[in-house]
């Protein structure tokens, strides 16, 4: 392809001047004093430079190389070099704004970044939580100076509900996009074009993520002057200043940290829960992340782990409400052996703690996502592994991987030798007589099942991963479930290998005896009428009932804090977790039925 523009490829070699000299006092002592670094990073000196040199940056690098600071660092610069003319005028100003994909990111940035904004005489405003304050409320909180860190939903609603924050908008110098690449995605995109439409021309623009998207070049479009593509890998850095360049770009690999081990290995479906207890039992003292495609899999997982493990080591599910995430990513760091089980919210840039491992059980929406995964351990050089656990049938998701996303991982054999159907079966027998206790067991098992499907419904690589595929009879027994739910694709599924529990599902009560007690009096009122349901599927989840068809709670829903109107009824009573995802899923279905919008369904789950 034809060069328009200046290329070059360059292998960082240390100069006699760093870059990072030129950074202010103020900066230097806030990166050594505030936050006790005494040396920066590879992506940091480049990118120091080439802010500072009034370039615009489309940034990727390694996760856990320290890309936050590789921002924070010429952002807080550029401003303080600008404080003057903020003080200027009554109105109130935003310097810089800073766009992230999720609440707990925004949180994140924002404790990284408090000391610097006051070293340099700037207002912090990362805009988390939820809002329903009223217009006044909201205008009170912008100041003369101010740095804005907020999701794109709630900017989004900001907008609509402060129409001056255009002119606060007018003097904005600094524009970050972190995570970039989700911003294309489609649940985003039209909120980032809305807040790209807000903001002026003439600014500093940076765009930064570990892997990249051929639609980035849509962000691209808006506004960046003088642009910059730094690619900083270890050891190397390519810098390209024709950022049309498709082949520069085809180039890049989404290269995984060096201290990062990232492995697969093939498990047969019936081991695959076998499999994960082994890794984690093999591994007592460390931390590990499980990631699992729903959040009914996080919740239901919780529970079985914690019976086959036993009560000992810290189990933790990060499902849980929105507000009470911070309190169980904070507890995550406090013991060495921790395990986490999570959903795709913990996916992208959150910075836990001296993650030791990270395991993948079901594959990603998105094969993008694979290694923001995986990138949650082996960061800042602190040694990790990944291992992502395929059946047979998923074997050329590796492929598929190395083909689309440019990544290579290894086929590890650690459980070849180990797993075996005996004590598959056994683990199975474990929970299936949990199951026979406890109907909230049973139906949670249900629902983690089907949500997993429908999850595979929607991935992204059906070329090679397709339900029909799937050994389902065997998933169900890795699961550990009393009844196989029907759905569409169970009639032309394979389900040989199911291994159904000799017991009437209709018998099996509830702990909880109020619950239990209206169980019975709803199956009483149904005698002679209807024959009872023998079955263990939840509400909201009916037999016979297409897989496709039944709708989980959206993975995303009301994690950007977008403004939340509130419509639900006042709460009466605690929920436990799992009858809150049922509402959620009542919820979600009014959604989608058109009955309540979306903001209305996020108000209501929020009030749960
Ligand atoms: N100069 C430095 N010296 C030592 N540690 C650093 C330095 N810069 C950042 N870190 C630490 O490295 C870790 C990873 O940084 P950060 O979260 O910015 O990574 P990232 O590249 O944004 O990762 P991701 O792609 O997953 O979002 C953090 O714990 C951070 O405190």
């Amino acid at each position: 392809m034809a060069k328009t523009k200046k290329e070059s490829t360059k292998t960082a070699a240390p100069t006699p001047e760093s870059p990072t000299d030129k950074l202010l006092p103020e900066i230097r002592e806030y990166f050594a004093k505030d936050l006790g670094f005494d040396s920066f990073t590879p992506v940091q000196r480049c990118t120091v430079k080439y802010f500072l040199d009034n370039y615009d940056c489309i940034v990727q690098a390694p996760t856990g190389s320290g890309k936050t600071l590789a921002y924070v660092l010429p952002f807080l610069h550029i401003l303080k070099t600008k404080v003057e003319e903020y003080k200027e005028g009554d109105k109130p100003k935003i310097a810089g704004l800073i766009l992230v994909p999720t609440r707990e990111l925004v949180h994140q940035v924002g404790t990284v970044m408090k000391a610097g904004a006051a070293r340099i005489g700037f207002e912090l405003l990362p805009l988390a939580a939820c809002n329903t304050s009223k217009r006044s409320q909201e205008e009170k909180k912008f100041k003369k100076n101010c740095i804005v860190i907020s999701t794109p939903g709630r900017f989004v609603n900001l907008l609509n509900k402060l129409p001056e924050l255009k002119t606060y908008l007018k003097s904005l110098e600094m524009l970050i996009i972190d995570e970039a690449d989700r911003f294309v995605d489609v649940d985003f995109k039209d909120q980032t074009t809305k807040i790209l439409e807000s903001l002026p021309k003439q600014r500093r623009t940076g765009l930064f993520s570990a892997t990249q998207a051929k639609e980035i070049e849509d962000l691209i479009k808006f506004g960046l002057r003088n642009p910059v593509r730094l690619e900083v890998n270890s050891g190397t850095t390519r810098v390209m200043e024709d950022i049309d360049d498709d082949e520069g770009s085809a180039k890049a690999a989404n290269v995984a940290p060096a201290s990062l081990k990232n492995s697969y290995a093939i498990v047969p479906a019936a081991h695959k829960l076998l499999a994960l207890v082994d890794f984690l039992k093999k591994r007592k003292d460390k931390k590990v992340l499980v990631f699992f495609s729903s959040r009914f899999s996080v919740i239901y997982f919780e529970r079985v782990l914690k019976l086959v493990l036993g009560g000992k080591r810290p189990i933790l599910n990060l499902y849980g409400k929105k507000f009470s995430r911070a309190k169980v990513i904070s507890s995550f760091g406090g013991h060495n052996n921790t395990i986490m089980l999570a959903t795709d919210v913990a996916g992208r840039g959150l910075d836990l703690e001296n993650v030791d491992a990270v395991v993948q059980f079901d594959i990603p929406k998105h094969s993008s996502w694979f290694v923001h995964r995986s990138g949650r351990a082996g960061r800042n050089n602190h040694i990790g592994e990944s291992i992502l656990l395929l059946t047979p049938a998923e074997e050329a998701y590796a492929e598929f991987l190395l083909t689309h996303e440019k990544v290579a991982i290894e086929r590890t054999h650690i459980f070849d030798k180990v797993l075996n159907d005996a004590n598959a079966d056994v683990l199975r027998q474990k929970i299936t007589s949990k199951a026979s206790e406890e109907r909230e067991f049973l139906e949670l098992g249900t629902s983690a099942f089907v949500a997993m499907l429908n999850a595979y419904l929607s991935h992204d690589c059906q070329i090679v991963c397709r339900v029909k595929d799937l050994d389902i009879g065997a998933l169900g027994n890795a699961y550990g479930l009393v009844r196989l739910p029907k759905f569409a694709e169970t009639k032309t599924a394979n389900v040989k290998a199911f291994k159904r529990v000799d017991i009437e599902t209709s018998k099996i009560p509830y702990l909880d005896a109020t619950r239990e007690a209206e169980r019975q009096k709803k199956l009483k009122s149904q005698e002679g009428t209807k024959k009872p349901r023998q079955t263990s599927t939840p509400a909201g989840q009916r037999r016979g009932k297409n897989v496709t068809k039944t709708p989980i709670p959206d993975e995303n829903a009301g994690e950007d804090g977008s403004e939340l109107k509130k419509t639900a009824p006042k709460r009466k009573k605690k929920l436990s977790e799992w009858e809150e995802l049922q509402s959620e899923d009542r919820l979600l279905k009014k959604f989608k039925k058109g009955k309540i919008n979306r903001q209305e369904m996020e108000a209501a789950i929020d009030d749960l």
